[in-house]
């Protein structure tokens, strides 16, 4: 429910305005002067405050100022008196988001409440947008067999509000994985926030996850809105969870089982409503084992567990993955991309450590300094080319005899294309006459 106080030490005015404001399903606190004021800010969140000026024991601009310093997210509506236009004005520049001279038209007055909650709520949007924004562009690719499974637990975990923990190895596509869950999701239009666990210094974490109040330690100048907060009514995705540190994962239990959370150094409760994705490369049951990790949080966090293959599992999609970071990376420069047989057959026999952010990588940093629109073996990272490439046996194997046949009918295809002269076959394949008459060699074909 959204929180309204209203400052007023004038009865009739504080209870029309109450009984006007409450008709639209807004809670509203009333003080009769700053100080009582001041007391329940230090008790409660408002979303907007709505002051007098003139108010005995503390007036508003005194209350405007500690507004502004102790609750930057609370915007402040000055009520002035007696046709006072300089003193609506001297309200602007201290901060207020707007101002009324008495007397005032109770619909004026809730267009501007309106007009100021549509915009938190716009600010609260763009942060999550931003988020957005990093991602923009990227999908997830693959169709094979191993990612449909992936997308099929995407659609069925999506709907419900259950935890989500999100496992598999660096740059598999958990972060695409957690956004895709939020987007087909019905929190899809509210914030989505992601918390990364291990890039924070553990000092910080408590007051990146749930705020502060201003003096809560040494630096907290202004009060702090948390992370679940910021997501409140959407997903927040809590990155490398298995970095959490241990003192904070019963603070993290709290807000799973309650639904409700302290800021640091603040005395009161604040309800949230979040979903939460975690993701992980470690294998949260060993830090379980290992002390690092509770159990009871583990298991409330993975109510519904999604493993992600590495690429070197799913080497079916390293032709389609390829297709559409070299599509994205032609747009970038201009120019049309596409990569040689061999240098996709290199690809095929390529491990990928670093799974699908690697290949992204590589496919960027060659588009960029390739010679030629078409990527050759030559334009690879030298790992690729050489014979450190790691191989994984039984998979290569399979891949070997597929790559085989797809070579074979491709370079068919262009000797065909090129009438048989094996100079132009070589060009439209972008090798060198040698290397097609050693394939040649090798795959049996002959022209006459
Ligand atoms: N299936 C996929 N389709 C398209 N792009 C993908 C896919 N998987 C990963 N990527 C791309 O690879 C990069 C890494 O992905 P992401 O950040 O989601 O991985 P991660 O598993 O969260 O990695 P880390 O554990 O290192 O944070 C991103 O650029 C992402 O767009």
């Amino acid at each position: 429910m959204i929180r309204i106080m209203l400052a007023e030490d004038d009865e009739i005015m504080r209870i029309t305005i109450q009984d006007r404001l409450q008709k639209y399903n807004w809670q509203v606190d009333v003080a009769t002067d700053g100080k009582e004021a001041i007391a329940m800010l230090d008790r409660n969140s408002y979303r907007v405050i709505l002051s007098d000026v003139r108010m005995p024991n503390l007036d508003g601009m005194a209350l405007l100022q500690h507004v502004r310093e102790v609750a930057p997210y609370t915007d402040i509506i000055m009520m002035t008196g007696y046709g006072n236009v300089e003193s609506g004005i001297a309200c602007l520049q201290q901060g207020a988001a707007d101002y009324l001279l008495k007397p005032f038209d109770m619909d004026d007055l809730v267009i501007r409440i309106n007009r100021i909650l549509a915009v938190q709520n716009l600010k609260a949007r763009n942060i999550s947008l931003e988020d957005h924004c990093r991602q923009q562009q990227q999908q997830l690719i693959g169709s094979g067999p191993a990612m449909q499974e992936v997308y099929r637990l995407i659609e069925q975990a999506a709907p419900s509000d259950a935890s989500i923990l999100i496992t598999g190895e660096s740059g598999t596509g958990k972060e695409l994985v957690a956004e895709a869950i939020h987007s087909a999701s019905k929190r899809r239009k509210q914030p989505y926030i992601r918390l990364n666990c291990a890039a924070i210094p553990e000092g910080l974490m408590e007051s990146e996850m749930f705020g502060h109040e201003k003096g809560a330690f040494t630096g907290a100048v202004k009060q702090k809105i948390g992370k679940f907060e910021m997501a409140n009514g959407g997903t927040l995705l809590l990155d490398e969870i298995a970095d959490l540190p241990l003192a904070l994962q019963p603070k993290l239990l709290r807000v799973l089982q309650e639904r409700e959370l302290d800021r640091v150094g603040g005395n009161r409760t604040v309800k949230v409503d979040v979903r939460i994705i975690c993701a992980t490369a470690k294998d949260l049951s060993v830090e379980v084992e290992k002390g690092n990790f509770r159990q009871d949080l583990f298991y409330r966090l993975r109510v519904i567990p999604i493993k992600l293959p590495p690429l070197r599992f799913r080497k079916e999609d390293i032709p389609e993955l390829t297709q559409h970071f070299l599509h994205h990376f032609s747009l970038k420069r201009g120019v049309a991309m596409s990569l040689a047989p061999e240098a996709m057959a290199r690809l095929l026999d390529y491990d990928f450590p670093g799974n699908v952010r690697e290949l992204r990588n590589i496919l960027e940093r060659t588009s960029v300094l390739a010679q030629e629109p078409t990527i050759g073996l030559a334009d690879l990272p030298s790992d690729l080319r050489g014979k450190e490439m790691i191989h994984d046996s039984n998979q290569s194997l399979v891949l070997a005899e597929a790559l085989a046949r797809t070579e074979k009918k491709v370079i068919l295809k262009a000797l065909n294309k090129a009438g048989g002269v094996r100079q132009d076959a070589a060009e439209l394949l972008g090798i060198s006459r040698k290397n097609l008459w050693e394939k040649m060699k090798l795959y049996a074909i002959q022209t006459n």
